[in-house]
């Protein structure tokens, strides 16, 4: 079963007989069983109350209407797309061990190819091997180049590497892997900073992405891991992956309204095919 047909089952309105007390404190639990997080809950609840009597809302389509009206607000929290409009572009990729990194760079890099360009990826995750190894793997599966060095690389000086290659290549984006952990956040912070360094010196006033990456099936500790990094990293959009494996859609909305970062993929299975945009309007009517 897709992820839309397993956030239509949470079935959202099923005890809907009246717009009463008990409708809303249904709702609210259906919502935080989504995992939508009590604050984004209540906030959403909260509106919907203010709108269906401002509004005048009476019937059951008329409040799953507003509802959806209420939770596409809350998850437009910036650009959706990806900025790529310089030649060559750079999109660094975070997230603790084990979200989908690499393989959302893979399919990512797929994609890309997909639409004429030239993709390098590049391995700046230099602390684990197989890391690298997998990269390459996906590199043959999509056709896109790849640059790295060997494990215990220094992270910056691969992403100097990819960064020359790609001049030399006329490359269109390059995909960075990194360690990206937060064993320790000033680790991370400056591993990140040396990285933005060499772009900005190579590369002035090329368009770039962070992308963090997040296991939809941690829920809300998917969340606080995302607030460390935000603290740590520019984080410019998030990668909401293995939503294949749950029908907790609700984080999606929890995300972009604790984070106010905007969720620009999704993850929704192991495939080069299953990465998609997030389409806000697609999920809320597959949510509501
Ligand atoms: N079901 C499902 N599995 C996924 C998805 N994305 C990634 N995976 C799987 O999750 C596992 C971990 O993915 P990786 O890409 O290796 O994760 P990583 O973040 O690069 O991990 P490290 O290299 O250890 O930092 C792999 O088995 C992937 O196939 C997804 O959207 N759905």
């Amino acid at each position: 079963m897709g992820f839309f047909d397993k956030i239509k089952k949470l079935n959202i309105f099923s005890g809907f007989s009246a717009i009463d007390d008990d409708f809303y404190d249904e709702l609210e639990e259906t919502l935080i069983l989504s995992d939508m997080g009590m604050d984004t809950t209540l906030k959403a609840v909260e509106e919907l109350k203010s709108r269906v009597k401002g509004e005048k809302i009476k019937d059951e389509e008329g409040v799953r209407a507003c509802l959806r009206r209420v939770l596409q607000e809350m998850l437009a929290v910036g650009d959706q797309g990806l900025k790529l409009d310089t030649k060559p572009s750079v999109v660094l990729f975070i997230g603790v061990n084990g979200v989908g990194k690499t393989t959302t760079i893979g399919k990512l890099g797929a994609s890309l190819k997909g639409e004429g360009k030239k993709v390098l990826l590049c391995a700046g995750d230099t602390f684990r091997a197989a890391a690298a190894e997998q990269l390459t793997v996906w590199a043959q599966r999509s056709g896109a180049e790849i640059v790295k060095q060997h494990e215990g690389a220094d992270p910056a000086a691969v992403v100097f590497d990819a960064v020359s290659a790609a001049k030399a290549r006329n490359t269109d984006v390059i995909l960075v892997d990194t360690a990206g952990r937060l064993h320790n956040k000033q680790n991370l912070m400056n591993e990140l900073n040396k990285i933005s360094r060499v772009i900005d010196r190579e590369l002035p006033g090329c368009a770039r992405e962070t992308l963090l990456v997040l296991d939809a099936t941690t829920g809300q500790n998917g969340l606080i891991q995302a607030k460390q990094f935000r603290e740590a990293a520019g984080v410019t959009g998030i990668v909401l992956t293995k939503l294949d494996g749950t029908a907790k859609g609700g984080i999606t909305v929890a995300i972009a309204n604790e984070l106010q970062i905007p969720v620009k993929y999704i993850g929704l299975g192991e495939g080069v095919e299953d990465l998609r945009p997030f389409d806000a309007e697609a999920f809320t009517e597959a949510l509501v």
